[in-house]
């Protein structure tokens, strides 16, 4: 009944944008909505411009520390079946958040060049503890994407945080690292000359510097490269998040990009609450693939979250060697999320 409903409000659409729709796996069974906790930065504007786009959205709730309601009024504007609302402040978190199915957090400080991803830590750990707890109150059972950095440290301390409210999910809570695959593709695809969405590569580990392990090996179409520029390229996938952040001169870091990156991860989380069979993201995500705690590697999505968190695939010895270092600098900064929530 809900499925005609919602497809009776959605307007005419012309053939292309039809196409579009399908592309988009058009199958809503129920009214989702999706808050964007962080919707007036740099990357929340493009990101709720993107979800304004996805017809498997119902309701769009769109939430900052300062005031939404241009932003909100609009996006409202745009010809999509899907309803905007703005809230700002700790005071309207709660009703922002209320029976959202997904939460996606881009809210809280980026870097300025010559600062690492850490350097955001204190700053930012309050914003997404703020934000978890919110969430256990009014919605724990929706699906958390936090893009906050570090994400290495965010992700645990949110963690922490559910665990005291009670409301902890592994299988709900996500740090996006969709931008290190988006990267890896983009810059594979321009060497190999292929369109770079056709390119496949698992990217795991973390999302910072050396943590970020690009799969090489494991790339489709196959990559011959010599060791020389197999470890330029790897240098990098790791270091683009840099190469913005210099580039922005002092003006913040990737937005576009990472909008882009959350609109396809939360399209994955949207189509796997549909019943959608198959879909696998890069995440970092609590697991038990490697000796840290939380790491990022193909997750298969399902309507709960995290359906199975797949085996890693096969490293090559250079892949090896850069797991082992690479856990030693994650499994610190997971250490230092977690030691400011005992404070
Ligand atoms: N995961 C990734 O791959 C990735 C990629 C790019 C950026 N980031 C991170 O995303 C974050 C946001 O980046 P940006 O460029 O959009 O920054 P920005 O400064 O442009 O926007 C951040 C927004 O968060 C809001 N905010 C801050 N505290 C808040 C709170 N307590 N409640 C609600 N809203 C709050 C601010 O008002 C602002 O509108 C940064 O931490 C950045 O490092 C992560
Ligand atoms: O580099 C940053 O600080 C932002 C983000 O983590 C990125 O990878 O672009």
């Amino acid at each position: 009944m809900l499925t005609l409903k919602l497809l009776k409000h959605i307007p005419a659409v012309s053939r292309s944008s039809q196409q579009e729709l399908s592309s988009w796996n058009l199958s809503i069974t129920r009214g989702v909505k999706v808050a964007v906790v962080g919707a007036a930065g740099g990357i929340g504007q493009p990101l709720s411009l993107l979800l304004k786009l996805n017809p498997l959205i119902t309701e769009l709730s769109l939430h900052d520390k300062s005031d939404t309601k241009g932003i909100a009024a609009d996006l409202s504007h745009i010809c999509t079946a899907s309803t905007v609302r703005a809230f700002n402040g700790d005071t309207e978190l709660v009703c922002a958040l209320e029976s959202a199915s997904i939460v996606v957090v881009p809210a809280g400080m980026p870097r300025k060049p010559g600062m690492d991803r850490s350097e955001l830590l204190d700053v930012n750990a309050n914003v997404a503890s703020t934000v978890a707890r919110a969430v256990s109150n009014v919605c724990p059972s929706a699906l958390l994407a936090f893009i906050t950095n570090p994400v290495n440290a965010i992700v645990p301390i949110v963690a922490e945080v559910l665990k005291q409210e009670d409301a902890y999910d592994p299988k709900r809570l996500f740090g996006v690292t969709t931008l290190d695959v988006v990267r890896a593709k983009t810059f594979i695809g321009a060497l190999l000359n292929v369109d770079p969405d056709t390119v496949r590569v698992p990217v795991i580990g973390g999302h910072a510097g050396q943590t970020i392990l690009p799969l090489l090996s494991q790339c489709e179409p196959e990559l011959r490269l010599d060791a020389d520029k197999k470890a330029e390229l790897v240098s990098r996938i790791q270091e683009a998040g840099t190469e913005v952040v210099k580039a922005k001169a002092g003006k913040g870091s990737a937005t576009l990009s990472m909008a882009y990156s959350a609109s396809r991860f939360v399209n994955s989380l949207l189509r796997a609450i549909n019943n959608e069979e198959d879909i696998i993201e890069c995440a970092y995500v609590q697991s038990t693939l490697s000796e840290a705690e939380f790491f990022a590697s193909p997750v298969l999505l399902g309507p709960a979250g995290i359906k199975k968190n797949l085996e890693l695939p096969p490293l090559d010895e250079d892949e090896e060697e850069r797991l082992d270092s690479l856990i030693v600098q994650l499994n610190k900064e997971i250490t230092d999320g977690v030691k400011l929530v005992a404070c």
